[in-house]
């Protein structure tokens, strides 16, 4: 994997859902690699996905890769196809800002890196932490944020409290931040030409808590006549 600001392949729009599938096909793919598999078929990808097999071709046609009558797509390209597709392939830099408890974990997280995201500085405001080093990545203050004048990296993450979200943001963005991994739950405002990504553990859980209740919950009752 390439270093530094390398600039991932310029890529069209791509639905979020096919996205969002893609790095499930990857890992299924990467499983199928080690167990020896030189070849796999949309229908088998898609029964142990879960997904309709016009959907799997679908998704994967936007590789550019196409399977082969009969066999199906050859694993080991596809691989490499959807790994430079998805862009885990070049590594691109990103400053995390908020080293507190989310934080000190995704500097822990060693499989960033895999897929293409390397945290190169933290920034926080609170002294106690300012001058440690977290995961091997140094802990400034924001200040020392500001005062750099050029900066390669484009990604910055917020893990600041809900209440320096917009804030914290605006001041990213007036240094050149261009895309905002937003794991705060404040639906922050940016400018036109802005990404943000919006992630959540919380949304998921609602959605688990809710799909269990209503396993749990008794047959709504047969209307009487
Ligand atoms: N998306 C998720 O799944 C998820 C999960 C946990 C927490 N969160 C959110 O992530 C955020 C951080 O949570 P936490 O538990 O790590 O909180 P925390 O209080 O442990 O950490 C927040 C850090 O941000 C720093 N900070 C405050 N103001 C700052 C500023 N202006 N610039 C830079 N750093 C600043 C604080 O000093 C602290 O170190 C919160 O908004 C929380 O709601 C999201």
């Amino acid at each position: 994997m390439e270093a530094g600001n390398n600039i991932k392949k310029k890529s069209t729009l791509v639905p979020e859902p096919a996205l969002r599938r893609m790095p499930c096909y990857l890992a299924y793919l990467k499983l199928e690699h080690h167990k020896g598999s030189q070849y796999v078929s949309s229908t088998l990808i898609a029964r142990d996905n879960g997904v309709d097999p016009t959907q799997v071709t679908k998704d994967l046609s936007y590789t550019g890769i196409t399977g082969k009558t009969r066999v199906g797509y050859e694993v080991e390209p596809l691989i490499n196809a959807l790994e430079d597709f998805l862009g885990f392939r070049v590594m691109d830099e990103a400053y995390l800002f908020g080293a507190g408890s989310l934080g000190t974990a995704l500097l822990h997280d060693h499989g960033l890196v895999q897929y293409g995201l390397k945290i190169v500085s933290a920034f926080d405001v609170n002294p106690p932490v300012i001058g440690h080093s977290i995961g091997g990545v140094s802990i400034a203050h924001v200040d020392e944020f500001l005062k750099k004048q050029e900066h390669g990296t484009r990604i910055g993450i917020l893990t600041v409290p809900a209440a320096n979200a917009q804030e914290v943001a605006h001041m990213m963005i007036a240094n050149g931040i261009k895309a905002i991994w937003n794991f705060t739950p404040v639906r922050i405002a940016v400018p036109e030409g802005i990404v943000v990504q919006n992630t959540s553990l919380y949304a998921h859980l609602a959605v688990m808590f809710n799909r269990l209740n209503s396993l749990e919950a008794p047959a709504p009752a047969e209307d009487a006549d």
